[in-house]
């Protein structure tokens, strides 16, 4: 059986539909990206996923709850970061962990917190104060306190959100680590890298599903195609591809320029009066997963 299996959730406030028809199907140990722009939905989704919100519309599972009527079960079963963990400042990370110990009932108490320390490598800090910690070390006790109860899921909602590189990479490894263990992640992020390290990334905008797949196959299925230009005057070059019929998007990388469409012989055609010069190389390039990101996002503007 399925982790997460829901069909048709819905969610509207007001008159607004936020969260539109979605269906989800998440499998043990699979870490799921969970991607789209601000304000598509994806903690609203989550929400109705752990338990906090009551879909409109829409049937279906959670760890084998039904997310209707069973939401209670659901709220205790699964681990839940949300965009904001909330802590006590003044009381060290042990403290912390204690009382979410205390809120899950767990016997013996001591035990656990020790074993979650161990395991989040966070003994040699237990007596900091969590008020001092860096962001890195914020998120590592924040994702502690979600998984002490050792939920088979886990819901983390924008995770890493202003956490330096090194310790995302570190709060990643963790989390293969867990799904390891057979351990099934939802993750919402905006870092493209992120959602590489994922199985699978599922793509929401206003709402609605409007991609999914490995990262491999997003891009495959985008249509998009790509042009790198290096050498010469770039910026003078962009500024001129810039809404030329053909051309959808054109981005530096460092010190090359991605020209991308989604028709190859246009795209070909686009480039062909400005192939001529010298000064800068032409070649194929491989489409980013951030391409097709802009691209659905661009989508979503037209009428
Ligand atoms: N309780 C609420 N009442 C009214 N509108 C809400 C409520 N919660 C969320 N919304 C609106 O629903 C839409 C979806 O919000 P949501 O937080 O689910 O998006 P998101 O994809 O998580 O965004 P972000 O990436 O910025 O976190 C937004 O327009 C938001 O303003």
């Amino acid at each position: 059986m399925s982790v997460i299996a829901v069909e048709g959730l819905t969610k509207r406030f007001g008159t607004r539909t936020v969260v539109d028809n979605v269906s989800l199907s998440v499998e043990e140990g699979e870490i799921v990206g969970f991607l789209g722009p601000n304000g598509s939905g994806k903690t609203t989704t989550i929400r109705m996923l752990c338990g906090l919100l009551t879909p409109d519309a829409g049937t279906g599972t959670c760890l084998g709850h039904d997310v209707r009527s069973e939401a209670w079960k659901i709220k205790q079963a699964v681990g839940y970061m949300t965009q904001r963990f909330s802590f006590y400042e003044d009381l060290t990370i042990a403290e912390n962990l204690d009382f979410v110990a205390r809120l899950y009932a767990l016997r013996p108490r001591q035990a656990h917190v020790a074993r979650t320390l161990d395991a989040l490598g966070l003994t040699h800090r237990r007596d900091q104060l969590a008020g001092a910690l860096s962001g890195g070390w914020k998120q590592r006790l924040a994702l502690a306190a979600c998984v002490m109860h050792q939920p088979r899921l886990l819901l983390l909602d924008e995770p890493t959100a202003g956490v330096d590189p090194k310790a995302r990479r570190e709060f990643w490894d963790q989390i293969h680590t867990l799904a390891g263990d057979g351990v099934t992640v939802l993750v919402s992020t905006h870092y493209m890298d992120e959602a590489e390290r994922c199985h699978r990334i599922v793509y929401i905008s206003s709402g609605k599903v409007i991609a999914r797949g490995t990262v491999e196959e997003v891009v495959a299925n985008s249509g998009l195609v790509t042009y790198v230009a290096r050498g010469g005057d770039l910026h003078a070059l962009q500024t001129r591809l810039e809404g030329v019929d053909g051309i959808e998007q054109v981005a530096p990388f460092g010190a090359t320029l991605h020209v991308v469409g989604s028709d190859l012989g246009r795209l070909e055609a686009a480039i062909a009066p400005y192939r001529t010069d010298p000064a800068t190389a032409w070649s194929r390039g491989e489409t980013s997963l951030e391409d097709v990101f802009i691209q659905l996002m661009a989508g979503k503007d037209r009428p």
